[in-house]
């Protein structure tokens, strides 16, 4: 593959839609092998607009203005780095010869609880939990009898658990309700979930890079309201466990095809592996990789994205714990003890120009050669003596 040397016109270049901290560190990969890259998001200064070569605020919901942007820059590789985004234009830009990371078609199958849900259970047999599709709060109620309590709503087009909420009993059916209403993304229909009492969830990163399709040590993780707040690798599991993990993230990820990295997402209940749903880029809980992995998350959908081999060595267990503002603010700043800085642990800053209470600022990364809960706490003491204002 022939690499550029800086920036000639004829070089690949990155385009991502969305810039989030996950961006940021794709971005970062992708410049350390001299590719340009661009960065698009909803509002100015986004992190990864931070350290792009070039970056473009517009409305992602827009078809006109993404398509606006492609046409201008003509990426070699488009990666959708967020859920809300305008998907006529990707298929449109696809038509049009545009290379879109994973593909078109999977962005829109992720992207929709209803089209990921139905192809994962109806077409590819993966098991998961019951869930129903409704409308209206007459058939919320009609449902969430039929599936039992407590049962978990979500808006079919949202993520980090904006609009999400558990229903114990018909008395929160319309708090619910409500509170899936005032969701960002796609309210208008609702999935309705069987409640998976799990022993616990795992992301198994599955790496795809056209030739082969390989998985990353899994990685635990806690949710809070429905959004990560610390995670770990690698997650203790049995064999049984594991081997089911990985065939149902094979099964995914080769129904949505393409290449890149994918978070599946899965619930473990004993030797019961559950589909949950499905990224089709890096993951939030695999920030823990930029410390456990010779190449991180970030490293590898880069790798895969271009067809280059998936190989890395990973050095140990680590953890991450995210830091979510406590104030709102329009200069956020955040406090961090010089002793948070040790040897064995990251602290990436994400530079969000705006903050509002529960929003991820930052993440704390650990190293334990040997122990995910030694690591894990590690993570979750550094984190603790974090201020923002
Ligand atoms: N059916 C379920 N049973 C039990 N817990 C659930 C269920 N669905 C979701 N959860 C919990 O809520 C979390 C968030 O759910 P989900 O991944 O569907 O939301 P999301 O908004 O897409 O999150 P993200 O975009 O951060 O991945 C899950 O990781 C899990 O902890
Ligand atoms: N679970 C998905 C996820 O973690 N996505 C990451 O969060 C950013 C949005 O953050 P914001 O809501 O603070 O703007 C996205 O751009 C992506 O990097
Ligand atoms: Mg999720």
């Amino acid at each position: 593959m022939k690499f550029p040397a800086p920036l000639k016109s004829d070089s690949i270049k990155i385009m991502l839609l969305g810039s989030g901290e996950l961006g940021k560190e794709v971005i970062i990969e992708a410049q350390r092998l001299g590719i340009e890259t661009i960065a698009v998001d909803s509002y100015n200064n986004a992190p990864a607009q931070l350290v792009a070569n070039k970056s473009y605020t517009i409305n992602m919901k827009n078809k006109n203005e993404i398509l606006d942007v492609i046409r201008r820059e003509k990426p070699t590789f488009i990666l959708p780095e967020v859920e809300a985004i305008n998907i006529q234009a990707l298929f449109e830009a696809e038509k049009e010869g545009f290379h879109v990371i994973p593909n078109a078609d999977a962005v829109n199958k992720t992207m929709n609880r209803k089209n990921i849900r139905e192809f994962a259970a109806f077409n590819l047999g993966l098991p998961t939990s019951k869930y129903e599709f409704v409308t209206t709060f007459e058939a919320l109620q009609k449902a969430a009898s039929k599936i039992g309590f407590p049962c978990v709503i979500k808006p079919v087009m949202s993520s980090s658990g904006h609009g999400q909420s558990v229903a114990r009993s018909v008395d929160d059916l319309e708090k619910s309700w409500e509170l899936a209403k005032e969701a960002r993304g796609d309210a208008s229909e609702l999935i309705v979930e069987e409640f998976i009492t799990f022993d616990y969830e795992i992301t198994m990163l599955t790496v795809r890079n056209g030739v082969d399709t390989v998985f990353c040590e899994p990685i635990g993780h806690i949710q809070k309201d429905g959004d990560y707040i610390f995670s770990w690798q690698p997650m203790n599991m049995s064999e049984v466990a594991i081997k089911k993990s990985q065939e149902i993230a094979k099964k995914i990820t080769d129904g949505l095809g393409g290449r890149g990295i994918f978070g599946v997402e899965l619930f473990v209940k004993g030797d019961h592996v559950y589909f949950s749903e499905v990224s089709p880029r890096p993951h939030d809980t695999g920030m823990v990789t930029m410390i456990t992995q010779s190449a991180s998350e970030f490293a590898l959908h880069v790798r895969a994205v271009l067809g280059l081999p998936i190989e890395y060595v990973t050095y140990g267990a680590g953890a991450s714990a995210a830091y979510k503002a406590k104030e709102d603010s329009f200069n956020p700043t955040i406090d961090i003890y010089d002793s948070s800085f040790t040897k064995d642990s990251i602290i990436r800053v994400f530079g969000k120009p705006q903050s509002h209470v529960g929003r991820r600022m930052a993440v704390a990364l650990t190293f334990d050669k040997d122990s995910s809960d030694k690591a894990l706490q590690k993570a979750k003491e550094i984190i603790g003596n974090f201020k923002d204002n």
